[in-house]
């Protein structure tokens, strides 16, 4: 095996991704589970004391309120590659608190700067949206407006097991049609018939933007065994049924770990440097041009 091969094979990626968006919507749920499914490359690993308060009731749900903004890192492997993941909890913006909204969003999107640090970056922003809209609030259009000037956004709608179908499906049209109008320019899953790719791959690759904005459902506590299979498995549990939250007919959730940890990871982290990070290079001047960059100190 030649040198740079073997370096190629020991070398570690780095992937850094952040859940954003109001109170209470899931985006720790998400992370948790994130977590519970990855192949760990240590599995002793401890998850941070946050991912353990869970709030299953509306007496625990203040207790288990994220309050600060928090990050870990994992080492993990997925299809052979092995990748160092940052996973970073923001706290929920809060309704109806004009001013402490927009001192919040500004927090987030600002950064301890190290214009040498690239890896440092957050190449993935997970926006959740309040499944309980029709579509989006001109709160969210303001918050992901100024997101996506800085980082590549992806869309969430979390707690799907409380839509049907057909509501699920009316608000996933919603928030596209919001996305187009107000020309907000969420990351979108590239096809390009012409690049020879095979027809499987356009296809698939079609099919994952269908499904934007990606629904979520998050597990209970509870060990739940899918009865159909006798499996354990993470799901919810319901008078009428249960739901298996990696069963991608339930949700999106399966489809998004592929899509950020392998399908699209490359191309989050090229359009990163080659957009984002260079925008901010030809813009370092002031506070103000550059505050939007999410590079740096994660902790
Ligand atoms: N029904 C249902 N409830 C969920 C789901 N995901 C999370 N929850 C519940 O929603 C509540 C809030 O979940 P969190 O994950 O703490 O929400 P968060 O967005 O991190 O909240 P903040 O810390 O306030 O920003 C908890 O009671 C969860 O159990 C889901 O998929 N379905």
């Amino acid at each position: 095996m030649s040198r740079s091969s073997r370096r190629r094979k020991h070398a570690v990626s780095q992937l850094n991704l952040m859940v954003v968006g109001f109170s209470s919507l899931g985006k720790t749920s998400f992370i948790r589970m994130l977590f519970d499914t990855l192949g760990r490359l240590k599995e002793d690993i401890e998850p941070p004391a946050s991912l353990s308060k869970r709030a299953e009731t509306a007496q625990d749900a203040e207790a288990a309120r994220t309050k600060e903004l928090y990050s870990f890192t994992l080492d993990i492997e997925e299809e052979g590659e092995k990748i160092s993941l940052t996973l970073v909890d923001c706290p929920g913006f809060v309704r109806d608190n004009e001013l402490r909204l927009d001192v919040q969003v500004t927090e987030e999107t600002k950064v301890k700067r190290n214009p040498k640090a690239q890896d440092s970056q957050i190449h993935a922003c997970l926006y959740f949206i309040d499944n309980t809209n029709n579509g989006l609030t001109d709160k969210d259009i303001r918050i992901l407006k100024r997101l996506t000037a800085r980082v590549n956004v992806i869309p969430i709608v979390a707690k799907a097991d409380l839509l049907t179908t057909t509501q699920l499906a009316n608000l996933k049209k919603a928030i596209n049609r919001d996305i187009k109008q107000y020309q907000i320019p969420v990351f979108d899953f590239p096809v390009d018939e012409e690049d020879g790719s095979e027809s499987e791959v356009v296809e698939a690759f079609a099919d994952i933007q269908t499904q934007i904005p990606f629904s979520i459902i998050a597990p209970e506590d509870a060990e739940l065994t899918d009865p159909s299979t006798s499996e354990k498995i993470l799901g919810r549990q319901y008078a009428w049924g249960v739901i298996d939250c990696l069963n991608p007919k339930h949700c999106d959730f399966v489809v998004l770990r592929n899509v950020l940890l392998s399908s699209h990871r490359k191309l989050f982290k090229d359009i990163t440097l080659e957009l984002f990070y260079e925008q901010y290079h030809d813009h370092q001047g002031t506070e103000e041009e550059i505050d939007g960059r999410f590079t740096g100190n994660l902790n």
